[in-house]
């Protein structure tokens, strides 16, 4: 798996404030980044823009490689039983092994729930499960720890230091402690406009 992430100079601005300025990144296959910040600083809208969800208002993001993005919206359809509303997207993104997903994230008894029935971390476990089967080389996941329980939590922790192992890469915006290999921290707050 090889992959590249680099943003250069990045401003960003939402409404008539500017966030933050001067945020560059880089990052390639088998690197991991977590972007602290206290609550307003900017995360969610860095990781928009690293998704190219987001327009910058200045700067640069360069990507070689799929991309995921993990956050508090679920892509999945909100009336579909677990099991179908996965299955729908599993042909779509391509995916050689939807069982693994479900196995260590613990989804197998939860397949016949409709999705809008699922606890906030039954939620997050099957956004993650998404994001497995996609098989991208690019994990974009902001504040991916939220609502999982901490077996749940270490369960992630171990998936995501096995996808850098295979030469991918996670850029996780947080501001909870989260276990990553050789990880780096860049603080938001420094770029605080
Ligand atoms: N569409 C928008 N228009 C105007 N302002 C916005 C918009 N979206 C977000 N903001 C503002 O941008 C700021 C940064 O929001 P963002 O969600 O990126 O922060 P965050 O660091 O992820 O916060 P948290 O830790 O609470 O999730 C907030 O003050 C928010 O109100």
């Amino acid at each position: 798996m090889q992959a590249r992430l680099v943003a250069k100079d990045i401003a960003c601005r939402r409404g008539e404030r500017l966030l933050f300025r001067g945020f560059s990144l880089e990052c390639g296959s088998g690197q991991a980044v977590q972007v602290t910040g206290a609550n307003g600083i900017g995360k969610s809208s860095l990781m928009r823009i690293l998704a190219g969800l987001l327009r910058p208002f200045a700067g640069t993001v360069e990507r070689e490689g799929m991309m995921g993005l993990v956050d508090e919206r679920l892509a999945l359809d909100a009336n579909l039983p677990l099991g179908r509303a996965l299955a729908f997207w599993q042909d779509i993104d391509g995916c050689r092994d939807p069982g693994r997903a479900l196995e260590v994230l613990q989804l197998d008894a939860l397949m016949d729930v409709p999705v809008r029935y699922l606890s906030t971390g039954q939620k997050k476990r099957a956004a993650l499960a998404r994001l497995i089967n996609r098989n991208c080389p690019i994990w974009l996941l902001d504040e991916p720890l939220n609502g999982l329980d901490s077996q749940a939590q270490k369960a992630f922790e171990a998936l995501i230091a096995l996808h850098c192992q295979g030469g991918g890469i996670a850029v996780v915006a947080s501001h909870q402690p989260i276990a990553l290999p050789a990880p780096r921290t860049i603080d938001l707050a420094e770029y605080a406009a």
